[in-house]
């Protein structure tokens, strides 16, 4: 049986920067990979980059042909770069495989027909296997022609006139936003009361108003009870009504992959079928680590990068370094125009017994909107009255996705929000807008 020193299992953003990592500190490596069309993971081949460069399109041309063209040809360079950044290393080996636990130290690898080929052991092993789609169980599910995941939509030839997304969540308001600047008409069918209903309220009935002002259409509490395909394309049959459409995106949530035969060891799941771990990411078998969406909670890429960190400091490093060190975690959905969030809002703070102080400012009073020529949006603070910390920031506005990152090093460091106030900022820009968003 072959032995490494470390066995990544999954080919994401975590597994592959700590195998980069783990080569340089001359160890050898086995990265599993099951796709040839998954080399550098979800982010790369059918998440982040994807769906940004056709939002990013949609914004530019317009065109869905040229969109889809485009992400084609990224994705292939991306995927490529990715492979050769592992294979062309001497210390890792890229096997395309399935992996499956045989015990708590072998891992069977498995071919297209499930037939183990091979079986590996490692000093170490981390599970990097990522994140798959719920599908719901609706009656014509399995037959109807014209449902998709977020995969099967971004690979579509032809653009459909009409798109109904199921769930209300990050991806369907992304994919909402961007398939109405192509000129798709969309509705959105979300079981939930509320959208966004952990976000501020004000900022999500400007970000409705925006969408719904593009023509996307919402039906809140709309639980979808069947689909039936007629010809070209299907109705989806809710409680909300019948909403006909050549294609559907099916976006209610993702779930660990967990497809590993774990019951061969004793690497224990959560609630929610996720692998637990510990604050240093080490399953319930020490040598065993678990990293990215696979151990469940926040599912972003730079959570899976974050995770590498803590594994990297374990293995090679003080062994100090935690999930605690994460500090606040900003987030954008890039909706048009993006919406970005880090730390708190208003309301949450005061639920934590918070006497806070509030910041507000529209975007239409920030100079540069002219420039962008985008007058949509609003920025909102809140801080620690007492303290004078910041506590949160809901931004919704363009360029809202690079300016968070700023807010979250500022609460991290423990800044005062006078600070912001106070800073010079280039001008004309979206940050300058500090001056006045912390005058309060
Ligand atoms: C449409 C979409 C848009 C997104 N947009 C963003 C965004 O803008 N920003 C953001 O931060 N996050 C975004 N995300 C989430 C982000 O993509 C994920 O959180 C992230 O990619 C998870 O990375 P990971 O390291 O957990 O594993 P992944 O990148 O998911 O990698 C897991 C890999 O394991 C492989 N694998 C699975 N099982 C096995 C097995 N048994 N054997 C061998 N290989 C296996 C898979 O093929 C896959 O390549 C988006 C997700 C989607 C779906
Ligand atoms: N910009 C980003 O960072 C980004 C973009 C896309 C995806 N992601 C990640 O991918 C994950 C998955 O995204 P998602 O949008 O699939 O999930 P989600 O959890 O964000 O949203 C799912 C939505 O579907 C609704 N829902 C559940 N069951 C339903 C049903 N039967 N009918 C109608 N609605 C139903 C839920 O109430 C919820 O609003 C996200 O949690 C996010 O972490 C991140």
């Amino acid at each position: 049986m072959k032995k490494y020193d470390l066995l990544i299992l999954g080919f994401g953003k975590g597994g592959k920067t700590l195998a980069k990592t783990a080569s340089a500190q001359g160890k050898q490596i086995a990265v599993v990979e099951q796709s040839q069309k998954m080399y550098g993971g979800t982010c790369i081949n059918i998440g982040c980059i994807p769906s940004k460069t056709l939002v990013h399109e949609g914004l530019e041309s317009g065109s869905f042909n040229q969109a889809f063209e485009l992400k084609e040809e990224v994705v292939t360079a991306l995927n490529k770069k990715n492979y050769h950044n592992l294979a062309d290393d001497e210390n890792i080996t890229v096997l395309d495989y399935k992996a499956s636990f045989k015990s708590n130290t072998e891992v069977d690898l498995l071919d297209e027909q499930g037939k183990v080929v091979d079986t590996l052991t490692a000093d170490d092993i981390v599970i990097n296997t990522g994140a798959i789609p719920v599908i719901p169980d609706i009656k014509g599910i399995k037959e109807s022609k014209h449902l998709y995941d977020s995969t099967g939509i971004m690979n579509l030839r032809e653009q459909p006139k009409r798109l109904v997304i199921v769930g209300g969540g990050y991806i369907s308001l992304e994919f909402a936003s961007m398939f109405s600047n192509f000129g798709t008409e969309v509705t959105v069918l979300e079981a939930n009361d509320k959208l966004m209903a952990r976000e501020d309220k004000e900022i999500v009935s400007h970000a409705i108003k925006d969408l719904e002002d593009k023509g996307v259409k919402f039906e809140l509490g709309a639980q979808t009870s069947e689909f039936e395909d007629k010809d070209g394309y299907t109705i989806a049959k809710t409680n909300k009504g019948d909403f006909e459409a050549e294609a559907v995106l099916l976006a209610i949530g993702r779930k660990p992959n967990t497809d590993l035969n774990l019951e061969n060891t004793d690497i224990k799941l959560g609630e929610r079928g996720e692998i637990e771990v510990n604050n240093q990411l080490e399953t319930a078998v020490k040598h065993i680590y678990a990293i990215g969406d696979v151990k469940g909670g926040m599912q972003f890429t730079y959570i899976s990068l974050d995770d590498f960190r803590i594994v990297k400091d374990k293995l090679f490093g003080s062994g100090a370094r935690t999930t605690e060190n994460r500090g606040a975690v900003p987030y954008t959905v890039f909706i048009d125009p993006p919406l970005s969030r880090v730390g708190l809002t208003a309301k949450e703070a005061k639920e934590q017994g918070y006497e806070i102080k509030e910041g507000k400012l529209p975007v239409n009073n920030i100079p540069r909107h002219k420039i962008n020529n985008d007058p949509r949006g609003l920025f909102k603070i809140v801080i620690d009255a007492t303290t004078n910390k910041i506590l949160g920031a809901t931004l919704y506005g363009l360029q809202s996705e690079e300016i968070i990152n700023l807010l979250k090093l500022a609460i991290d460091q423990n800044i005062n929000y006078t600070v912001l106030r106070d800073n010079i900022y280039t001008h004309p820009t979206m940050m300058e807008s500090f001056n006045d968003l912390f005058n309060i």
